[in-house]
């Protein structure tokens, strides 16, 4: 440790590392690395493989700085917890992210803690990086105030059934998607007013509106335009939802709806934040994919509207069975008694692949591919459906 001091300066005015072992936060230097470049350099150099000896006892640094360090301890925490319910998505790298600076140098250090698993993990990590960025912006006082000042909660789950008792068939969220990681660019001439107004026009009973850019070329501008343009949809905010801020920042923007996904959130966040929304007036559609995330999500109380994804997010891999495979025996029987709205989502493209889903037990489906495609999505509902819904 003297040697690391006299060999770092900037070493004595930062916390230091006792020997009390912590093993349960193995590598909690490397994500001070991100901050104290310098120092972590050393530290990874000299300790080398002593993984689980640090913690901090003395707190010279800014008090933000150990708060950004306990948030991250906790992010690790969730880590395992999250492993327990069977969640395989990591919220953050465990060992920190792989850029580290050194002075004026910058490498990468690629490990399989910092490496994603998968797309889905990829997506949750980068949001939880943006998100971050975000919240310094507009912290949550701020938010509350926009929340005075946007369009009221419209009744999103109310619109889907309405409509389903209306035409006898699933009511649509119709998904305003631009690209997908699995589909690429799904059409170049994206005006998204226009789509959502053919949408409305078409049938739709609500709208579902990307907002991720990075991955799926969305936005909350897109979602602020189709709001202001006077669309008479409920919104449902389709974001990569990992802390309640965004429940507020969805709120703030016009939504009516957002989704909880719950491969990537654990049961007290999921309960956590659907009561967040009941505060707000915003509808939750709670996304599985499999039986341990439905059952989960069954257990959880307060939820109304259940989506079960034909496509898994951390392979692409898609299979309308899934819908059905789901909804079989005793769960459609809770479900029945819970009086839960279930939506079928992802891969539907024809009226057979929709009677085949409502047969199952949906009452509502979202839909993107298939109508964004196609010049008319106001005619690629009636498509979908093979009759008029509008
Ligand atoms: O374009 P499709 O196959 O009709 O799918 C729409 C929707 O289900 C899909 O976009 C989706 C469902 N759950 C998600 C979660 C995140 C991003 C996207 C999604």
């Amino acid at each position: 440790m003297e040697a690391l001091a006299s060999l770092n300066p900037p070493f004595q005015s930062l916390p230091y590392f006792s020997s009390t072992p912590r093993t349960s936060f193995p590598t909690s230097r490397v994500y001070i690395s991100n901050r104290n470049p310098f120092f972590t350099f050393s530290v990874r150099a000299q300790m080398g493989s002593t993984e689980g000896s640090a913690s901090i006892t003395s707190y010279t640094e800014p008090v933000e700085e150990v708060l950004k360090i306990k948030e991250w301890e906790v992010g690790m925490f969730q880590n395992e917890v999250a492993a327990s319910q069977g969640i395989r998505i990591r919220r953050r790298p465990p060992t920190g992210p792989p850029l580290h600076y050194v002075g004026p140098f910058e490498f990468r250090l690629q490990n399989d803690g910092n490496t994603p698993r998968n797309i889905l993990e990829e997506i949750v990590w980068n949001k939880d990086v943006e998100v971050a960025k975000l919240k310094e912006r507009k912290p949550l006082i701020a938010l509350k105030r926009a929340i005075d000042n946007a369009p009221p909660a419209r009744d999103f789950i109310g619109a889907l059934k309405a409509a389903n008792e209306r035409t006898g068939l699933p009511g649509l969220i119709a998904e305003v998607k631009k690209a997908s990681p699995s589909r690429g660019i799904l059409r170049e001439d994206f005006n998204p007013v226009e789509i959502a107004q053919a949408y409305q026009k078409g049938g739709a009973a609500c709208l579902s509106v990307l907002t991720d850019e990075k991955y799926f070329k969305g936005s909350f501008e897109n979602l602020e335009l189709i709001r202001n343009a006077g669309v008479k949809c409920p919104l449902l905010c389709k974001e990569f939802i990992i802390d309640a801020w965004q429940l507020y920042y969805a709120r703030s923007k016009g939504s009516d709806a957002v989704l909880l996904i719950a491969a990537v959130l654990p049961d007290l966040d999921i309960k956590y934040m659907v009561k967040i929304c009941k505060l707000l007036g915003l509808s939750a559609l709670v996304e599985v994919h499999d039986e341990r995330e439905f059952d989960r999500v069954l257990g959880i109380e307060g939820i109304e509207l259940i989506g079960i994804n034909n496509r898994n997010l951390e392979t692409f891999e898609l299979d309308i069975s899934i819908t059905k495979k789901l909804l079989e025996g005793e769960r459609r029987k809770i479900i029945q008694e819970k009086n839960i709205t279930i939506v079928g989502e992802s891969g539907l493209f024809t009226p057979s692949d929709i009677a085949y889903v409502q047969e199952a037990g949906v009452k509502a489906v979202l839909v993107g591919e298939s109508i964004v495609k196609q010049s008319d999505p106001g005619k690629g509902i009636s498509n979908l459906f093979g009759k008029d819904v509008s």
